[in-house]
């Protein structure tokens, strides 16, 4: 056998090819595990949510609607627990109300999302929540459940980014949206004008003193170490100077903000519901909302029972026996006592305001 040194030289080389070798391997395993990991991370969050809603995966809009942080005035626009669509406290589950969860009259392939027809502009601790479910019982009318805040936060998002909020409706349904804020944003008149003239808008007014209240007290339950109602009411108090840059003051001054919307819409075009007889009467309340809207009376007194601990009207269906539905913890809450001359001089700085309003609307709403 004759020897050959080329095979003793090609040795090394082999040596060296192999470990090459090994290293292209090693190196490829970790790319592919770093572009595997990527992968799953979206999974993870789908997985995350779906846990808590299996019917829908995470969407970008879930993200975008709500940002953690919408506070802009420490003391009060703080973001509302209302605006997430605090609905009934008994009725979790009950498919039978919750239009936004797709269960309830499954989507066939007429539905279309339109853009709101009717709107609830206000007020802030009016009695809005209330009102809107109790429309939601209607069944020509369809609305989603959270504050959307288009017209004054989101605006930037556009026309389509709002539509999509909307649930579907069939032909001949109305959508709506309720969000409070609208009535007291100076842009939003002009903006939803532009979305459509002939939007119906609908403000729930309640006793701007009671409301103002209202308003502190949600505040205070969320920012225990605000100071005292009082103290924030007046600007100066030994001048008894009311601080009307206080938004719980500034929210009630009702004939100011009712100008801004009278330059784009006629009041033809708009409802005010009062708020005090929403509670105390509510059948005849709805009576209007539903003759303003051009529909049929489907809510009527058969769909109220009065809960006296509570001291609201709860939500009842006439064809069933099963136990009325009252609005949840946020609504309701105890008022603190104000002082009565702070009480009394509230009433004074409104009257004015309240006499204009009473005007504007020819409707006396016996607040003074
Ligand atoms: N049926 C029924 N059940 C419970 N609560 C009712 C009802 N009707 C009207 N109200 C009154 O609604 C007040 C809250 O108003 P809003 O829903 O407009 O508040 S919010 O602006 O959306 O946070 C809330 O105000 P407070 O009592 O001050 O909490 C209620 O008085």
């Amino acid at each position: 056998m004759e020897y050959s040194p080329h095979c003793h030289s090609t040795q090394p080389v082999k040596n060296t090819l192999f470990v090459f070798c090994i290293m292209l391997s090693l190196w490829v395993y970790m790319l592919y595990c770093c572009v595997g990991y990527s992968s799953t991370t979206p999974s993870f969050m789908m997985e995350e949510r779906s846990s808590r809603n299996p019917l829908r995966p995470l969407q970008k809009q879930d993200l975008e609607m709500f940002p953690k942080s919408q506070s802009r005035d420490l003391l009060n626009n703080e973001s509302d627990a209302d605006s997430k669509g605090d609905g009934w406290e008994e009725n979790k589950g009950d498919v039978a109300y919750d239009q936004d969860s797709g269960v309830a009259g499954a989507p066939n392939g007429s539905e279309t999302k339109k853009l709101p027809q009717a709107i609830i502009i206000g007020v802030k601790k009016g009695g809005t929540r209330a009102l809107l479910e109790f429309l939601r019982l209607h069944p020509d009318i369809r609305a989603v459940g959270a504050e959307p805040h288009f017209f004054d936060r989101n605006y930037e998002k556009g026309l389509e980014w709002y539509r999509e909020l909307m649930p579907k409706t069939e032909e001949g349904q109305l959508t709506m949206e309720k969000t409070p804020s609208y009535f007291v944003t100076k842009e939003v008149p002009g903006r939803i004008h532009a979305m459509s003239k002939d939007t119906k808008l609908i403000v729930v007014v309640r006793d701007p003193v009671t409301r103002a209240i209202s308003d502190y007290t949600q505040t205070r339950s969320k920012k225990p170490d605000i100071p005292s109602f009082e103290s924030l009411t007046f600007r100066n108090i030994t001048a008894n100077l009311i601080d009307t840059s206080w938004s719980a003051v500034q929210i009630g001054m009702y004939a100011r903000h009712l100008e801004q919307w009278l330059q784009f819409f006629p009041m033809s075009q708009l409802l005010f519901v009062s708020g005090e007889r929403l509670i105390s009467d509510p059948a005849r309340e709805m009576a209007r909302v539903q003759h303003f809207l051009g529909l049929r009376r489907e809510v009527t007194h058969k769909h109220f029972h009065f809960n006296p601990a509570k001291g609201f009207p709860c939500l009842k269906r006439p064809e069933s026996n099963s136990k009325p539905h009252c609005l949840g913890k946020t609504k309701g809450r105890t008022h603190p006592n104000i002082h009565p001359d702070v009480i009394q001089r509230l009433r004074e700085f409104y009257k004015p305001f309240n006499k204009k309003f009473y005007h504007m609307t020819g409707h006396d709403f016996g607040w003074d």
